[in-house]
């Protein structure tokens, strides 16, 4: 494996501060640094709110950092570009446009100078990859979630990027529904070897999908606690992974850095101010104003670390 190939995307000190209610900037992320080589696929954790999505926007271009660097084959990143697709929880799609015409966006962007015939079957290729040929005509509100996510990911991989970038791709998908889109990921990935970075909640699905799992500490300042490697082959098999003699010990590895997080003594930041009565009503009126979220970073996992074993499987 080459230099390039071993240090692939090299995230380092990482900073992303947005502006609290004064108008301050609070470090939401800080210090995050992270090594990915190439074809790696990496899941990243933590209590919702840590900051897992600004760091993935970050590394797809869409989201400006505020300090550190990012960079994918040894080229610092400036913006979002086709070679970082991103596909989020809801898929984004042309809602006049067909499936097969969704799909065809990207393989444009991705193949400007193939004839119609290559981009035809190019298109074809990826929609027969996630299980869409027979409803390549259809309209996204002819089609389920999971179908429209389906478009979306191969969308995202028509575009033939160096990285795909995850949000919590499943997030709204029922159980069933949302292994079988995992399964058609790591499909594509098995033949495609794209490097991937993946937010999610669910312990399971990082463990299952990963070659490695990157923990967050709880935010402000959210960093990479902890990296877990999985030593499961590929391509996977879910009942192989499931019956693994670790696979209960790096699920506990996981479940204990999570809990370990909530226990944490939350860092003082900004809230020291709010004593006089004029303050407090000066931050109800700027929250209101921007319509800022308070973080929330001791919330509970939204879904249920236990839903593939849950489901069966
Ligand atoms: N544009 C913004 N302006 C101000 N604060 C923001 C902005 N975007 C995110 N934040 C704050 O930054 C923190 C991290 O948000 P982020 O969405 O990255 O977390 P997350 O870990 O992905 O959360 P979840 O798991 O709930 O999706 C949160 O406290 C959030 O309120």
């Amino acid at each position: 494996m080459s230099h390039h190939d071993a240090r692939y995307v090299e995230i380092f000190n990482l900073i992303k501060a947005y502006p609290n209610p004064y108008g301050e900037a609070v470090r939401v992320v800080d210090g995050y640094d992270l090594v990915m080589r190439r074809g790696e696929f990496v899941s990243v954790i933590g209590h919702s709110g840590c900051g897992k999505s600004t760091v993935l926007t970050m590394v797809g271009g869409l989201n400006e950092i505020s300090g550190g660097s990012i960079a994918v084959e040894g080229r610092e990143i400036d913006g979002p570009g086709p070679d970082r697709a991103v596909v989020f929880q809801s898929p984004c799609l042309l809602p006049w446009m067909t499936a097969y015409d969704n799909v065809m966006l990207g393989v444009r962007k991705a193949y400007p100078h193939g004839t119609k015939h290559q981009r035809r079957e190019i298109v074809e290729y990826y929609l027969n990859a996630v299980g869409l040929t027979h409803s390549r005509d259809k309209y996204p509100r002819e089609m389920s979630g999971g179908m429209q996510q389906r478009v979306g990911i191969a969308r995202a991989i028509a575009l033939k990027p160096r990285m795909l970038l995850l949000d919590e791709p499943f997030g709204r998908l029922d159980s069933l529904t949302r292994m079988g889109l995992q399964d058609v990921i790591l499909g594509i990935l098995d033949r495609e070897r794209i490097t991937t970075m993946m937010v999610t909640h669910d312990v399971d699905e990082a463990i299952y999908m990963s070659d490695r799992v990157c923990m967050m500490t709880n935010g402000p300042k959210a960093h990479v606690g902890q990296l877990l490697d999985l030593p499961f082959e590929r391509p996977r098999r879910r009942e192989a992974v499931l019956e693994h003699p670790l696979y209960y010990d790096l699920r506990g590895a996981l479940v204990s850095f999570l809990e370990q997080q909530d226990h944490r003594q939350e860092p003082q930041e900004a809230a020291e101010d709010t004593s006089s009565w004029d303050d407090t009503m000066h931050m109800v009126e700027a929250m209101a104003a921007t319509q800022y979220t308070v973080p929330t970073p001791h919330l509970a996992l939204e879904s249920s670390p236990t839903q593939l074993v849950d489901a069966g499987v």
